[in-house]
């Protein structure tokens, strides 16, 4: 389980965030919407124990799987090192990774669909390539709790649905609470199961996706018409998504 308790971060006079509840227990996905600077990245931060909470407390495992909004620093490492590098607070100061820790490496790549990443370098990856090897370096952590910062950022549309598939599978095997943050509601539509938005610095909506994300939130949280749409594509189960009406969605 991972979650937050009146928790808020101040910076300077102004708070970023306050007053945000939540509990995200082992099994589920939460996602966190909000515009740009709203504070989402310094939720998750916080939520993984890099930036101190200014109020409230923090409900955590001691090692959690996180993944940051960059994609890495230019490593002249194999792939496969960096997933390792994801099992380094098991090891203890001067521990070498051994065949348990290579193991769980290729198993965390095997799982994003990955597993041809192993041998190459790291920093001749692309930008979505990289994002999928740092989320299997989060899984290799072990830990139940996966904190991902726009995990999708950089993916173009066919690994935005692997991203999407590989979060439903971790799910399914029921080890993780997996928490994330996109700029997309229709992300947060297919997978997660609870939606926090982040609509001013003390005001925040939360609760199962489907209901949090409907159309009068979603319209003042991003001051853009959005529309919830039910296409029912071949007579089986509809499909809920979110169209927003960029520049009033004509030409
Ligand atoms: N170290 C810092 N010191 C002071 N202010 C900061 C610091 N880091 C972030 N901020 C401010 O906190 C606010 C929230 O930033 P944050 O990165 O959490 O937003 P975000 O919702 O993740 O934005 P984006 O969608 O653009 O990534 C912004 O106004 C930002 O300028």
């Amino acid at each position: 389980m991972i979650g937050l308790d009146k928790a808020g971060v101040r910076r300077g006079p102004r708070w970023i965030f306050s007053d945000v509840s939540f509990r995200l227990e082992t099994g589920r996905i939460l996602a966190v919407l909000g515009p740009n600077g709203r504070g989402k990245t310094t939720l998750i931060k916080a939520l993984a124990g890099l930036v101190p909470l200014s109020a409230g407390r923090r409900i955590a495992p001691p090692v959690i799987g996180y993944v940051s909004q960059s994609i890495g620093a230019d490593i002249p490492y194999r792939a496969l090192d960096v997933v390792v590098m994801g099992r380094a607070l098991g090891l203890g100061l001067f521990g070498a990774p051994g065949a348990t820790d290579y193991r769980a490496a290729h198993a965390a790549l095997e799982l994003v669909g990955a597993r041809d990443f192993a041998e190459r370098p790291f920093d001749r990856l692309s930008g979505g390539e990289r994002q999928i090897v740092l989320l299997a370096r989060a899984l290799a952590t072990g830990s139940p709790a996966l904190v991902l910062d726009e995990p999708a950022s950089a993916l173009d549309l066919a690994n935005q649905d692997r991203l999407l598939r590989v979060l439903k599978d971790v799910k399914r095997q029921g080890r993780h609470a997996i928490l994330f943050s996109t700029h997309l509601p229709q992300h947060a539509l297919s997978v997660s199961d609870e939606a926090l938005l982040m609509l001013s610095a003390s005001e925040h909506a939360i609760g199962p996706t489907t209901t949090a994300l409907n159309e009068g939130d979603l319209t003042r949280l991003y001051g853009l018409a959005v529309r919830r749409v039910t296409l029912d594509l071949d007579g089986s189960a509809p499909i809920d998504t979110v169209v927003p009406l960029f520049a009033g969605a004509a030409p």
